[in-house]
């Protein structure tokens, strides 16, 4: 677990793990310590109070973001750790199992190639300490039960240290899947939904709707003038606005209607169950509530923004797309009307007159 560019992009999570497993290096060995004294092995109890020291500066290291340092000191322990027991009392102590937990930390921590040449040089390391300890007896054996509860336990460990990496990475996907999903369905500057998923979200009330035979209705809401805005006042004064006003337009809503950013300073809004009469006081209430907000500027006065509103309402077997054109048709009316103000399309003949109006002005 050599640290590079990769291992210091991991996850602040990944050396929390690796700290906690500092803790039960601490812990196992001090059993160890304890058992070859009992084992009358004190070579090896000696070995367990270096490997405590070993994990007791591991975890101190990790807690200063040493993190080279400290898998340094993991590995290291480890690895003489591993080949000394196995020398000393045999490979049926269990000790090098220790050894397979580098393979998927080695996959995680270090780039493709390295990790491969890391895995190959530790797995002949492993092959090589399996074969000497095949060709020769250990060095200061200890009895038959004794090496069965070794291996036992360190099994035990190895195994359950396992389950904790599995865990750990499960955990890892869901979570970076979950911020994926944010951040395919999620508008960063406003934190509204963005055109994608508020489309998708609301074909579906749109579907709903149809079933239940209720009607729905869309908006269209533009800043007006934004580009004199930014022009002024710079466009981190732009981006304040449109966070700002998206905001407004989410606390003016219903938790149930769907609110989206549409596009540069256009937002777009579905009212479930709500007829035209009701989304036009809806618009209203919004246009006039952005109206009356006083944004302060550092040109000594504040600074006043209006948004025109188009809206319209949903008709049997009529898609979202259709819905929405005749939303922004109304739009259009708003702003070619003065602006700051809300326009309903409600009967066909004018949206078909309009439609063919909106064509040959665009
Ligand atoms: N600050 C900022 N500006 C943006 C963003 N997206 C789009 N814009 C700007 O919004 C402006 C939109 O300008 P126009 O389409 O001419 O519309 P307008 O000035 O609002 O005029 P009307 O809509 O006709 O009232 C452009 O200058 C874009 O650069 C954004 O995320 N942040």
């Amino acid at each position: 677990m050599v640290s590079t560019e990769r291992s210091i992009a991991l996850q602040p999570q990944f050396w929390q793990l690796a700290r906690q497993a500092c803790l039960i290096g601490i812990g196992v060995n001090t059993i160890f310590f304890g058992v070859f004294l009992y084992l009358d092995a004190r070579i090896l109890a000696w070995v367990n109070v270096i490997s405590v020291l070993m994990y007791s500066w591991a975890f101190s290291a990790f807690g200063k973001r040493q993190n080279t340092l400290a898998t340094g000191l993991i590995w290291t322990e480890v690895v003489l750790h591993a080949a000394l027991a196995t020398l000393l009392i045999g490979w049926d102590s269990g000790f090098h199992y220790y050894l397979l937990l580098f393979f998927p930390a080695l996959a995680v921590t270090l780039r493709g190639p390295m990790a491969l040449a890391a895995m190959i040089v530790q797995w002949c390391f492993y092959i090589g300490l399996y074969l000497l300890s095949y060709w020769y007896r250990p060095l200061r054996p200890i009895s038959d039960e004794a090496l069965l509860g070794l291996n036992f336990f360190n099994l035990t460990v190895v195994v359950a240290l396992f389950g904790f990496l599995g865990f750990y990475y499960v955990r890892t996907i869901k979570v970076a899947n979950r911020k994926l999903n944010t951040l395919a369905s999620v508008d960063e500057l406003t934190q509204l939904l963005n055109r994608r998923q508020v489309t998708a979200l609301a074909e579906a009330e749109l579907a709903r709707s149809e079933r239940s035979q209720l009607v729905a209705s869309a908006m269209l809401l533009d800043v007006d003038h934004f580009k004199l805005i930014n022009d002024v006042y710079g466009h981190e004064k732009g981006d304040q606005v449109l966070q700002h006003l998206a905001k407004i337009i989410t606390r003016e809503l219903r938790q149930h209607d769907l609110v989206g950013r549409w596009g540069g300073e256009e937002f777009m809004v579905l009212l479930p169950e709500t007829d035209l009469s009701l989304a036009e006081s809806i618009a209203e209430r919004l246009r006039s509530a952005i109206a009356s907000h006083a944004w302060e500027t550092n040109l000594g006065h504040d600074l006043r923004v209006t948004i025109s509103i188009g809206v319209s309402e949903s008709k049997p077997n009529e898609t979202l797309t259709r819905l929405i054109k005749r939303a922004d048709n109304a739009l259009y009316i708003s702003k070619d009307e003065g602006r700051n103000r809300v326009t309903v399309l409600q009967d066909l003949s004018k949206e078909s007159e309009l439609a063919k109006e909106v064509s040959r002005s665009q």
